[in-house]
Formats: structure tokens, sequence, C-alpha cells
């Protein structure tokens, strides 16, 4: 490795101790992608497959300290962040963010998770909303979070457009509204990976027209999930095939953080979120099936299926 210059990528988020998902996917998911991984963070939860029995928060000074332990020491190519849990969090986070003048920021607004449990305030959507997305790159919510953040009910893909428009003008470059929770689409449309452009405003879309209609979360009938991406002029759909598991324990956190791993190489944002997608298909695809609940994904499948490919 001597004299290949190493990408660094920072994590700001809260540790799960199951593995799966918060500071532990991101970790797992920098080191498959060739990135030196640091964290910072904001909490510690107590939390396995079943869910989240425990939730201890640290003061906002310990994860402002951390963030500039290693951004005057190591450096930082590119951040993320995902639970910030409290609005006095969240203004350390940003003012460490805005200090160190980082560009590369990913922002995964984490809320809640699969199980329930609040893992932000709600009191603290305001300065997630008000100090961190202004400092974004990319944020990245799933339908719930968007939801949230543009408040609006989302439950057609003309709503989703709609949502991503105001999320917008909350200040990040691009916004990312994950399809995850779509479970309605009824599944007409692309099965295998596909990126469908809609141009313009009016959010008139240029490819195939299988993604509209009607959905309900959670119905798993739907055969495909899609990405939404807004970069404030032009809507793109990324398509993949979805599988059908209980085992997106951490689904969320792994796409962020391989996002941002492609952001710390130097990848274009775009280009990142291609490959970010492609990572999260694998670590669902090939099922760890750990636990007795939501199981984590397999954090290891993409880097090797790229080994089995380059044979
Ligand atoms: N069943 C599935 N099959 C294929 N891809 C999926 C599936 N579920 C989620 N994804 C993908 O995983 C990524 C994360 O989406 P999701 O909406 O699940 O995020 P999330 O709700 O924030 O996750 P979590 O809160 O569990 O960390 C997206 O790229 C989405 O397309
Ligand atoms: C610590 C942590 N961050 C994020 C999530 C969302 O998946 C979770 N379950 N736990």
């Amino acid at each position: 490795m001597t004299g290949l210059r190493i990408s660094k990528a920072l994590t700001i988020a809260g540790s799960d101790s199951g593995g799966g998902a918060g500071i532990q996917a991101d970790l797992k998911t920098f080191q498959e992608l060739d990135v030196y991984g640091m964290s910072a963070i904001t909490a510690v939860t107590v939390q396995n497959t079943l869910g989240v029995s425990g939730v201890y928060p640290l003061p906002p000074e310990a994860a402002a300290e951390q963030i500039r332990s290693v951004g005057s020491d190591l450096g930082v190519d590119a951040v993320k962040t995902g639970m910030l849990f409290d609005a006095g969090i969240i203004r350390a986070v940003s003012a460490e963010i805005r200090k160190f003048g980082w560009e590369r920021v990913v922002v995964d607004p984490v809320m809640i998770a699969k199980g329930g449990a609040e893992l932000l305030r709600q009191e603290a959507v305001l300065a997630l909303k008000e100090e961190l997305l202004p400092l974004a790159l990319v944020v990245t919510p799933n339908i719930p979070e968007a939801e949230v953040l543009a408040g609006m009910a989302i439950r057609t893909m003309q709503d989703r457009r709609e949502a991503a428009k105001i999320i917008s003008a909350m200040g990040p470059k691009l916004v990312v509204i994950k399809g995850g929770h779509d479970g309605g689409d009824g599944g007409v449309g692309n099965v295998g990976n596909a990126v469908n452009t809609v141009n313009g405003a009016n959010g008139e879309k240029a490819g195939n027209d299988g993604h509209e209609g009607i959905y309900e979360r959670g119905d798993s009938g739907n055969m495909e999930v899609v990405d939404l991406i807004y970069n404030g002029g032009n809507f793109t759909e990324l398509s993949g095939k979805r599988i059908p598991t209980v085992h997106t324990h951490g689904t969320g956190c792994t796409f962020s953080a391989a996002l941002t791993a492609g952001l710390a190489k130097g990848l274009p944002a775009p280009e990142a979120i291609v490959i970010a997608r492609d990572f999260i298909q694998a670590a669902i695809e090939d099922v760890l099936a750990l636990g007795h609940g939501h199981g984590p994904t397999n954090h290891w499948a993409y880097r090797r299926r790229m080994a089995v490919s380059a044979r």
C-alpha cells in the first residue's frame, strides 16, 4: 500500500450493539470498499435483530471532540451522519462540519428504527432541517423520513417527487428518497437494474412508465425497489429487484455508508450512488439470516461478487 493515497471517511452516528446498523455497519462498509473508516459516536444503543431496548446519548461535546480529534489529525475526505438523537448533538455536529469546511457530506436523517424506537427526538427535526441539511451534499431519507422532512404524506411517485423538491429547497445538492418502504407499485415495470431519467420541473417521465400508482407501505407484492434522486433540476430513478426478505436491518446505514465511501474516493455523487445501490443489493441478496428478527445485511457480499467477476 506504500505510496498509495488512502481515502478516509468519518461516520458520525449511533452504535448498534447488534452490528448491522449504525457505526458498525458504516465501518464495515467503508472497509469493504477500501476506505479507511473513522467514527464519532453520538449515542450507544442496546440493540439486536429483535429491536432497540436502550438508548444512551452522549453529551454533544463528546461528539464534537471526537470529530475535532480525527479531523485535525487524520483528515477526512468524506463524512456521513446517521443517528444524532437530539438537537444539541445536531448543533454540535453541524458546527464542526462547518468549521472544517467539509463538503462531501452525506446526511442520512435517521429517525425511527425498524421496530419503532425513536432514534431522533421529534423536537430535533427543526435543527436537522435548519442546521444540518444546508451542509449536505446528499441527503438520503427513506419514505417516512421524507414525509417528516417535507411535511406531507407520500403515497405516489409523484408525491415523492414533490417531497424531494421541498427537501431540496432546504439546501442539499442531491436528495435521494429511498424506496425500501414503498411496497405498492404493484410490481409493474423493470425487474433487474435500470436507470430511468425524468426531466424537468414538471416531472414528465422520459423512460418507461412502470413506477406510477398508489402504494401502501409494507405490501410485499411489489417486485421492484426504486430510489428517487433529485439534483435540483432533474429526477433519476434507480430501480432494482426487490428481495423478499425480513433481513433488512441497517439497509439505510449501509447504503449511505457505501455512498460516502465513493465520495471519499473522489467519485462524483451520481456515480457513488449507483455503486451504493449495487452494494446494498448484494448485501440484501446474499442473506446471512442471523438472529431471531430483522437480521443484518451481508457486508462482504459485494466484495466477494467483485472478486468472482474479476476472475
Ligand atoms: N427488499 C429490498 N430489496 C432490494 N433493495 C432494498 C430492499 N429494501 C431496501 N432496499 C434498498 O436499500 C436501501 C435502503 O433503503 P430503505 O428504504 O430500506 O432505507 P432505511 O429505511 O433508511 O433503512 P434502515 O432504517 O433499515 O437502515 C435503498 O437503496 C433501497 O432501495
Ligand atoms: C444506531 C442505529 N442507527 C441507525 C439505525 C437505523 O437502521 C439503527 N437501527 N440503529
